[in-house]
Formats: C-alpha cells, sequence, structure tokens
C-alpha cells in the first residue's frame, strides 16, 4: 500500500518508519525543511531506541522516503496520515490549526480516494471538522478515520509493531477494509483491532491518558500520605498491583507525570469537560496534585541548607521526562532546575540523552560529560529521572565527590535502610526519610 504520512515529529517518524517495515511505500512529510533535508540525508532527529535501524534499512531498501511537498507526498497514496501537532491554545482545549490547515490543503490537492487517518490526538467531533475542512475544495470522494496513536515514548517501536490494541473510529465500510488490511501485520500478534464510531475513538484516547496520569496521581497522594503515616509506598505499590483488577503499572509515585501528552491531553479533557458544561472533578484534581507534586523536593532542599540556596551547587541526575528519550518537555526537571537558579544556586547536570535539548532552554547550567562530573564539589544531588545508570553508582564516589552526603530522589532509586548504612541524608518520596 502506498502511504503518506504528514508531520515527522515523534509519531510521525514511528508511524512512518514501523509501515515501512512492513513492507508498504511510504512518504513522510513536513514543513520544516531543515528536518526533511536531515532525513534525506539519513539523520534520524530524534532519540528513540531500535527506531534507528528500521529507519536505515526502509530507507535503504526504497520503501521510506521524505519530501516538504504535500502534493507529491500525497500521489497515489491510499491512506494519509496526520501526525500533527494538537498543542494547548490558551484556553487549554486542544489547538487544531495544524489539522485544519492540512485538510484544506488536502482538499485542494487530492485527486483520488484516499482514507484520511486522524492520528493525533484530538478533541471529540475533530473528524467531523476535518471532514468539512476537506470536503470545501474536494473533487474525489474520502474518508476521515479517527484512529488514535497510544506509543509510549522511548518504547514506541514495541508499541507500535505489537500494540495492546488498535483503535479505529469510522462508520465507512470501505476505510474500514482499508485499515483491516493495513493494520494486519500488526494485529497478527493476537491483539484486537476494535473498530467504533469516530467521536468514541476520539475520546478513547483522552480516557486512556487521562486515567493513566490519574492512576500515577493516586500512587502520589498515597506517597503523601505514607509519608505522615509512617507507611512506605513501595510495600503499597506491591500489596495493591498483584490484585490483578487493579495492575501493576503505572503505579510508581515519584517527582509527578511530564512528557509531552499527558499534561496537554489531561487539560484537554478537562476543557471538553467544560464546553460541555460537565464539572469533571477528578481530572482537576489530577492537574492539582501534579503540579504540587513537581515541586515535592524542594522544600527538603531548602529546609536541608537552612532556607539559603546561594552559593550553594546542587547536582542534577535526569533531564529527560523519562528514561529512554531526549525528549524534555514538561519535565519536572525543568521546573526545579529553574527554581533552583531562581534561588540563586548553581546547577551542573547530567543526563544520557536529554543535555542538547535543555541547553537551548536553560544556558545557566553546567552541563557535565558524566553523572560522577555532575557531583564534583556540589552541596547535594537531586534526580529526576530514573536512568538505569542511576540505579547502582559507586555510593563510595558519590560521597567523595559531594561536600554534604545528601540525595534528594524523586524517582526512588535506592533504599532508605542501605543509605543510612551509609550515612547518606536521603529524602524520597512516600518513604521513611534519612536525616
Ligand atoms: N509524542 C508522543 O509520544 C505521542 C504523541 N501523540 C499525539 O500525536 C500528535 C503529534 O505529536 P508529536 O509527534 O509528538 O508532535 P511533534 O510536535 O513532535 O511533531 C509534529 C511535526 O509536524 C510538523 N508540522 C507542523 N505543521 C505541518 C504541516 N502543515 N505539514 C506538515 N508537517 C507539519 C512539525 O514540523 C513537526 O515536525 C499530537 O497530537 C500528540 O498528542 C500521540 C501518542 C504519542
Ligand atoms: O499520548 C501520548 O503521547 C502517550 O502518553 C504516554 O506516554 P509517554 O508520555 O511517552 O510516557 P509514559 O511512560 O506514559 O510516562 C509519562 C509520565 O508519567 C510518569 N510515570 C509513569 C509511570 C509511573 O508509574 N509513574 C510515573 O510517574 C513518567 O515518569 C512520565 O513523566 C502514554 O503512556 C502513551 O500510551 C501515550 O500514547
Amino acid at each position: 500500500m502506498k502511504i503518506a504520512v504528514v508531520g515527522t515529529g515523534y509519531v510521525g517518524l514511528v508511524t512512518g518508519t514501523c509501515f515501512s517495515e512492513t513492507g508498504n511505500q511510504v512518504v513522510c512529510v513536513d514543513v520544516n525543511e531543515e528536518k526533511i533535508k536531515g532525513l534525506q540525508n539519513g539523520v534520524m532527529p530524534i532519540y528513540e531506541p531500535g527506531l534507528d535501524v528500521l529507519f536505515n534499512r526502509n530507507v535503504e531498501e526504497g520503501r521510506l522516503k521524505f519530501t516538504t511537498s504535500l502534493k507529491e507526498g500525497i500521489e497515489g497514496a491510499e491512506t494519509i496520515f496526520l501526525a500533527l501537532p494538537t498543542p494547548p491554545g490558551e484556553d487549554g482545549s486542544a489547538d487544531l490549526k495544524y489539522i485544519l490547515k492540512v485538510a484544506d490543503d488536502l482538499g485542494k490537492l487530492m485527486t483520488q480516494y484516499a482514507v484520511i487517518v486522524d492520528k493525533s490526538t484530538v478533541p471529540v467531533g475533530t473528524a467531523e471538522l476535518v471532514s468539512a475542512a476537506i470536503s470545501r475544495n474536494a473533487t474525489v470522494d474520502f474518508d476521515v478515520v479517527s484512529n488514535p496513536e497510544f506509543l509510549r515514548e522511548g518504547v514506541a517501536v514495541e508499541d507500535f509493531m505489537k500494540p495492546d490494541r488498535v483503535v479505529v473510529g469510522t462508520g465507512s465500510e470501505r476505510a474500514k477494509k482499508v485499515m483491516e488490511r493495513l493494520y494486519a501485520p500488526l494485529v497478527r500478534q493476537g491483539n484486537p483491532i476494535i473498530f467504533m464510531d469516530e467521536r468514541s475513538a476520539e475520546m478513547t484516547k483522552y480516557a486512556a491518558n487521562a486515567f493513566l496520569a490519574m492512576k500515577i496521581t493516586f500512587m502520589n497522594e498515597i506517597a503523601n500520605l505514607c509519608e505522615k503515616t509512617g507507611a512506605n509506598v513501595d510495600h503499597i505499590r506491591r500489596g495493591i498491583g498483584t490484585d490483578s483488577r487493579i495492575g501493576k503499572r503505572f503505579l510508581f509515585a515519584g517527582i509527578g507525570y511530564g512528557g509531552s501528552c499527558f499534561p496537554k491531553d489531561v487539560q484537554a479533557l478537562a476543557k471538553t469537560s467544560a464546553d460541555y458544561a460537565y464539572d469533571f472533578r477528578l481530572l482537576n484534581a489530577v492537574m492539582e496534585v501534579n503540579k504540587d507534586q513537581k515541586r515535592k523536593l524542594l522544600p527538603h532542599l531548602l529546609a536541608y541548607f537552612g532556607g539559603d540556596l546561594k552559593d550553594k551547587t546542587i547536582a542534577v541526575w535526569g533531564l529527560a521526562f523519562k528514561p529512554y528519550t531526549d525528549d524534555i518537555r514538561e519535565a519536572p526537571a525543568l521546573e526545579n532546575i529553574r527554581e533552583l537558579l531562581d534561588l540563586g544556586a548553581k546547577v551542573t547536570a547530567y543526563d544520557p540523552e536529554g543535555m542538547p535539548n535543555t541547553k537551548a532552554l536553560l544556558p545557566g547550567v553546567t552541563y557535565c560529560h558524566t553523572a560522577y562530573a555532575a557531583l564534583d564539589d556540589a552541596d547535594a544531588l537531586m534526580i529526576f529521572t530514573e536512568w538505569p545508570q542511576f540505579r547502582t553508582p559507586e555510593f563510595e564516589k558519590v560521597s567523595a565527590l559531594l561536600k554534604n552526603k545528601v540525595i534528594f530522589d524523586g524517582r526512588n532509586l535506592y533504599e532508605p535502610e542501605h543509605m543510612k548504612e551509609l550515612g547518606f541524608a536521603y529524602f524520597s518520596i512516600g518513604r521513611e526519610t534519612v536525616s
């Protein structure tokens, strides 16, 4: 099948690359000329484990191509995926300007029947808006389908190639057949392709992200209560996660959820609720709790240094919003670093992949080549991302490099008991403080 993917961000690149891997001819389109030039020269603009191998193979074998021309990209394409940004608008709703602009262009450019597949995360009713925008100028038949994407950054290839499920919203039998054919190699793993109407598919995506954000937030609130009552959130996680009705995943308490999607999607769903005059109280609570959670370690840090961080150097391990990605959008580390700098502290930082992106936003930080280099002569260590190499550091080296043996850990990487034995002061989330 010939496929066009419009937008070569995270989702566009993974979608295009994975569909070329299953034997389709894919052309990816983007308005960013520099990005397209790089992709044409084999430069992968994001760090995503495993994606480069598939990318190189399919580019070499001629199944994966890149262009800035929408007209050229969609020529002969049976499906046209929209993997465009839907950032929060001023009122918190998803901004549809990128999607509707491309829909308008498609109406003018399409010369044959195509299925327009909305892969971006968009509010209920968007398929109808896209359809109307195309219809204004279209001279050919088309269907608009909602096909939300559930991949996680860092494990995107695995999530795309072996999805738990594929959700497709369409009322068209013709489009349904096209989508079945396209996804057949992926759902052969035994997982379902679930067909429904467009509005339900659009809502399914928001419900999934909001539910996961709520699950994490619930555990963060339990963690906060654990700190007050002397219970240990790790035990609670194991104690409830083994109940198959609850499930083991997404129960890790920490420094709050970040990333390009949970914060924006929870906010957008709250806005949809407000638009329909429904007060979705749970969502508002999730956003409020997460805002506070991201700043959870700062009061402990300030108290440790008697309320004054001037002339203190704080080492930071982890900038990306989670491991195995260079994505720093809404990362808890960034908000904390800004606050540290405002309070007069110096910051030294290390992240295996997140430093190039952070440098542009926070030039006042000293970026180091290794995790240990960031500790050299620092007054304290703060941890914001659970990269595996931070899990088992050489603690002797850590204590030799730090001026004070103190760690503020937003990801619960170490056992409080062990830290006590090693003589560290140790602040984590929802567990005993070692001081
Ligand atoms: N990043 C993620 O892990 C996931 C994102 N999503 C959703 O997928 C959508 C896309 O997200 P990302 O890939 O992260 O976006 P992104 O912001 O990384 O990339 C979007 C790309 O679209 C391009 N673009 C903008 N206007 C264009 C136009 N008129 N024609 C062609 N290209 C254009 C931009 O230059 C950019 O390269 C969003 O709705 C997001 O919520 C869904 C699941 C996972
Ligand atoms: O719509 C999207 O863009 C995607 O959003 C999330 O994926 P992603 O943002 O890549 O990352 P997650 O692994 O979900 O983590 C999100 C945040 O929650 C935090 N988290 C996650 C799990 C957990 O137990 N505790 C916790 O604090 C992470 O540290 C991170 O800051 C969803 O998991 C994907 O299914 C969805 O497709």
